[in-house]
């Protein structure tokens, strides 16, 4: 999916929400467990039940590869099905992947080939040819970490070199040599607020993946005031706060409508820029 196709769908839905899968099975409804396969039925009801109200599904992969061969198949059946029925949504991996070249390159075949997602998330700790390999994808898509949303984000991202520039203002500068706006998008977390200001002055112009509102606290108000670009640039994620905001028979419907308080907060926000 392109950027400007992107934009569309947000305009078009008046959202800019990322639903995240992070279907763990024992947070899951007790009854779904007789299913034959528990975490894709699970995901089918959400994904019914929300995608008119989001631009993208963020399966973690953690939540499938902890569960050996049915979670593989569980993550590659939900993709399967998100790209039959919602063609317009955009898919990230959330595998935060990165290592020597050669390795790389296999990472990248698994999820942007196989698994043929738009977008998977990138560790940039090993450097330019621990990422390039993701970027020979057409149309595909690297969301580089940056500034992450938990504590430990201040143990690197946050030490300061001589010249005063932050571990994560770095990579924001650096990887400018290796991808653009249309191929590369980065994490910051909706925890660190007022950052957006100073990320905003490294890449003005590209596509924010936020992870943090909901259940670790970010504000969308203030991610909002400081990230909200010209083409929106923000896509914000919110997993444990829309999946099991119910946990009874009725979790599709609960999952809708914490994604719709979402939605409406977002429309609001998107009347600044459209
Ligand atoms: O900085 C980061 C990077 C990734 N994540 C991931 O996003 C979701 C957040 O889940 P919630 O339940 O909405 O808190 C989860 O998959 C994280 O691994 C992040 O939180 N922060």
């Amino acid at each position: 999916m392109t950027k400007q196709e992107l934009f569309e769908q947000i305009k078009k839905k008046e959202s800019f929400l990322c639903v995240g899968l992070d279907t763990d099975p024992n947070k899951i409804p007790a009854h779904l467990l007789y299913e034959e396969d528990p975490i894709f039925t699970f995901n089918k009801e959400i994904i019914d039940a929300t995608a008119d109200l989001c631009v993208a599904y963020k399966p973690n992969t953690a939540f499938y590869e902890s569960l050996g061969i049915k979670g593989w198949i569980a993550l590659g059946k939900t993709i399967q099905y998100i790209k039959t029925y919602y063609p317009e949504q955009f898919i990230i991996a959330d595998a935060k992947r990165g290592d020597i070249g050669n390795t790389s390159a296999m990472y990248a075949r698994t999820f942007l080939d196989d698994l043929n997602v738009d977008a998977v998330t990138v560790a940039p700790y090993m450097g330019e040819d621990s990422v390039s390999p993701f970027l020979s994808y057409e149309n595909k898509w690297v969301i580089l970490l940056a500034l992450t949303s938990n504590k430990g984000s201040q143990d690197f991202q946050l030490f300061k070199n001589e010249e005063g520039q932050h571990l994560y203002e770095r990579v924001l500068e650096k990887s400018q040599d290796w991808g653009n706006d249309e191929n590369m998008m980065y994490v910051v977390g909706a925890t660190q607020g007022k950052s957006f200001e100073a990320i905003r002055k490294y890449v003005p112009n590209h596509f924010l993946l936020v992870p943090g509102v909901g259940a670790q606290g970010g504000s969308l108000q203030e991610v909002c005031k400081y990230g909200l670009n010209t083409q929106c640039g923000l896509l914000v994620n919110s997993s444990r706060g829309i999946i099991y905001a119910d946990n009874t028979i009725d979790y599709a419907e609960g999952a809708r409508n914490a994604a719709k308080t979402l939605q409406l907060q977002m429309a609001k926000e998107l009347e600044a820029i459209l």
